[in-house]
């Protein structure tokens, strides 16, 4: 990287609604991305591409020297963020040819809004394109003409197989996932999914990633890991009932087989974050987390961080039982053996900020836009005494969210 000093400007703008400006930006179409935490309290947008650190592999160390790398040559105190992720695995999935295995970016335009605060800043740009970047542009809903399940009988098999395996012992959870493929008669819009996805309040982060032609996106209810200040925040969420089951909230608090596939991915998360941390708080019990169309067990966990960063933390963290299995090791070789790579479904996907705090999410309820399709992807935990058919089910529900965001109604 040249050791040439980087210019940032930062602004205070007045309230605007994120769709719209990232509407607006269509000349950065192919460069954008947008993040939105769970209360609405907080979003980012990145316009434009500055520089982008890719990697042929999952590499945190590589990120964090090429970022220490750009930061020196910033001048001054700015509050830009390198936004990005790394794939689940360092398998090459054909979908995510477009991203790095590790991927970031560091924006031309990064809109940040806490409350009813914007701050802009532009990097490397003159007071000319400052002034002139937006432009009006139309959006248009997609026109959705079939919706196909790509590997139906694949799953239901693999389950059985997965069942089989920890039947002889060989792990104790692994966290299977089938896609579906929906087609439209239009291109499928960013602005216009950003647009709808912020009309329906779903208690989700919503993330969207634009790499050339393609478009992933996801609405995750669930964090892998924030670190701000020192203090480290985590969850666990695993174990999920469909909200049409009469008593859902109760049965699934009382549930054997949900309450121990969340019990190992507490577990997992504890010993994961030990060497980084100090004080772990977390109640005694799972909680329930509401979403539009289910209810998951839940613990939120808190912790004084001691030693790593953001980056370091979240390599420590994933894949959580929550969407490898555990061991993790064996889980995530099952896992590649009967499904092949993920490239971004369940992975972590946040942003770092200049002084390497920040947050990572998981990207499930997630899909892959290319032009006119999407490939959607849901999943759902394994155990010895799942049921292949109730898994099928689960996923069928977990698919809800992403058909919602392309205006899909049934
Ligand atoms: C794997 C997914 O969800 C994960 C699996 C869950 C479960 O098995 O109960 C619940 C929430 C997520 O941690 C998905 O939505 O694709």
């Amino acid at each position: 990287m040249s050791k040439e000093k980087i210019q940032v400007i930062e602004r205070a703008g007045l309230p605007e609604s994120p769709a719209e400006l990232f509407g607006a930006a269509a000349r950065y179409k192919g460069e954008r991305y947008f993040y939105m935490n769970k209360d609405r309290s907080e979003w980012l947008m990145g316009l434009g591409h500055a520089f982008v650190i890719k990697e042929k592999r999952r590499s945190p160390g590589r990120i964090t020297e090429q970022y220490q790398a750009l930061l020196e040559r910033v001048e001054g105190p700015h509050s830009v963020r390198l936004f990005g992720g790394f794939q689940f695995d360092d398998g090459d999935s054909a979908l995510f040819s477009d991203f790095g295995h590790s991927h970031f970016v560091w924006p031309k335009i990064q809109v940040i809004c806490r409350g009813h605060e914007l701050t802009y800043t532009y990097t490397d740009m003159t007071e000319e394109e400052i002034i002139d970047w937006r432009q009006s542009a139309e959006t248009a809903a997609p026109n959705i003409t079939a919706i196909d399940n790509l590997d139906e009988e694949k799953f239901l098999s693999n389950v059985r197989t997965a069942v089989a395996a920890m039947n002889n012992h060989l792990f104790d959870k692994v966290v299977l996932s089938r896609q579906k493929k929906v087609t439209a008669e239009n291109e499928i819009d960013s602005a216009w999914l950003l647009q709808n996805g912020l009309k329906n309040h779903e208690n989700s982060y919503l993330v969207l990633i634009e790499q050339n032609d393609k478009i992933f996106v996801s609405r995750t209810p669930e964090q892998l890991v924030k670190v701000e200040n020192q203090v480290l925040s985590t969850n666990a969420i695993a174990g999920t009932m469909s909200r049409s089951v009469v008593h859902a909230e109760e049965k699934l608090l009382g549930d054997a087989k949900n309450l121990g596939e969340h019990a190992i991915v507490v577990r997992s998360i504890e010993a994961d974050i030990d060497d980084f941390t100090s004080e772990v708080k977390m109640p005694a019990s799972p909680q329930i987390m509401v979403n539009n169309f289910f209810y998951h067990l839940y613990t939120p966990i808190e912790a004084r961080i001691s030693e790593g960063d953001i980056l370091a933390v979240s390599h420590a963290l994933h894949p959580t039982p929550a969407l490898g299995g555990f061991p993790k090791e064996k889980a995530a070789r099952f896992i590649k053996e009967v499904e092949g790579d993920r490239g971004f479904y369940g992975a972590p996907i946040g942003y770092i900020t200049p002084d390497f705090d920040g947050e990572f999410i998981v990207a499930i309820r997630s899909m892959l836009i290319h032009r006119e399709t999407a490939v959607l992807f849901a999943g759902c935990g394994v155990v010895k005494d799942s049921v292949p058919e109730s898994e099928l089910f689960e996923t069928e529900i977990k698919f809800k969210p992403m058909l919602q965001l392309l205006g899909v109604t049934q």
